[in-house]
């Protein structure tokens, strides 16, 4: 994929300098060690192979610059976090690219999860599927009071499965029944029982998602890094080595699987019916 880095804008302070690509913005602030990265996919933020490589990249320069110790992770989009996997990813193309994307999907999350720096959810839009994965990712997660703002694993409702490692990370943040229940029936949860169920950490007015996210951060940051990032860790590891474990058999599954003509047909329709919605 090919990336376009946005220019920094004018200003005097480091607060004041964006950096990023074309699809991601990074709004850094030097002085509190905080980044600001706004996904900037219109219109609704799927995961493109663009948009997982711009987003890796900016991570990455990220992670490699001490200045910056924890970084929030939000929507550009109006109403919409992330619309999560780009179906058109998954969709009429040759196994080759199913792999070339599923890997990137793979590299992105084994990045976030164990990422060192502490990375809080401002969910201020739609959150299905992939997107509610990245946010679950996160140290914390904040969501938008807005019904239309619904969020979880809705991969069954599509005829697809959510891959073993989408699995534990949605247990272990909301436990074992609650994920069996919620990955069967592919649940969307509204934000008061996304709120209950533990799938996110606060729900708050939508005017009041990003300043509560920076209010948040400052408690994250005032615990000592080492500390905290052999805790995370510590929680995290067993479930991160189980896919670099298999990694390149869970590339082989999701081409193989994907690949079906009944997997084809089920993603075609589901694409066609959002498409009708309009109209
Ligand atoms: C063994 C391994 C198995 C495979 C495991 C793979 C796991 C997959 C996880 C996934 O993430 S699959 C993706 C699931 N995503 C969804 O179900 C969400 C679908 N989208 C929506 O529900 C809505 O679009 C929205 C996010 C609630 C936003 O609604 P809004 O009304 O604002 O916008 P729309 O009119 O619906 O959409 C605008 C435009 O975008 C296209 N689009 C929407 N979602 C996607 C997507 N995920 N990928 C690609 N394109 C998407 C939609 O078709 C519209 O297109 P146009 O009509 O404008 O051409």
């Amino acid at each position: 994929a090919t990336i376009r880095r946005t220019e920094p804008t004018a200003g005097s302070g480091d607060s004041a300098r964006r950096f990023g690509t074309q699809r991601v913005l990074v709004e850094p602030d030097a002085a509190s060690g905080v980044a600001v990265m706004k996904f900037k996919n219109p219109p609704v933020n799927s995961l493109s192979l663009e948009l997982l490589t711009e987003f890796i990249i900016s991570l990455e320069k990220l992670e490699n610059d001490k200045t910056f110790r924890g970084v929030i992770l939000t929507s550009d989009c109006p109403r919409v976090f992330s619309a999560g996997l780009d179906l058109t990813e998954m969709c009429g193309k040759n196994p080759a690219h199913y792999a070339e994307y599923w890997k990137a999907v793979q590299e992105l999350w084994l990045r976030l999860y164990l990422s060192n720096l502490v990375l809080i959810a401002a969910i201020n839009g739609a959150c299905p599927a992939g997107g509610c994965l990245i946010s679950l990712t996160c140290d914390y997660r904040i969501l938008a009071d807005n019904p239309k703002y619904l969020i979880g694993l809705n991969e069954t409702l599509l005829g697809i499965v959510a891959p073993f490692w989408f699995k534990d990370t949605l247990v272990n943040t909301i436990g074992h029944r609650a994920s069996e229940q919620a990955l069967q029936l592919g649940l969307l949860f509204l934000p008061a029982e996304a709120l209950q169920v533990g799938l996110v950490d606060q729900v708050v007015p939508e005017d009041q998602v990003l300043s509560t996210a920076l209010s948040v951060m400052a408690r994250w940051m005032a615990i000592p890094d080492h500390a905290r990032q052999l805790t995370k860790n510590m929680m995290r590891k067993t479930t991160v080595d189980r896919l670099v474990k298999q990694r390149d058999a869970d590339i082989q599954n999701f081409v193989s699987f994907i690949s079906r003509d009944s997997i084809q047909k089920s993603l075609q329709m589901y694409l066609e019916k959002l498409k009708q919605k309009k109209g």
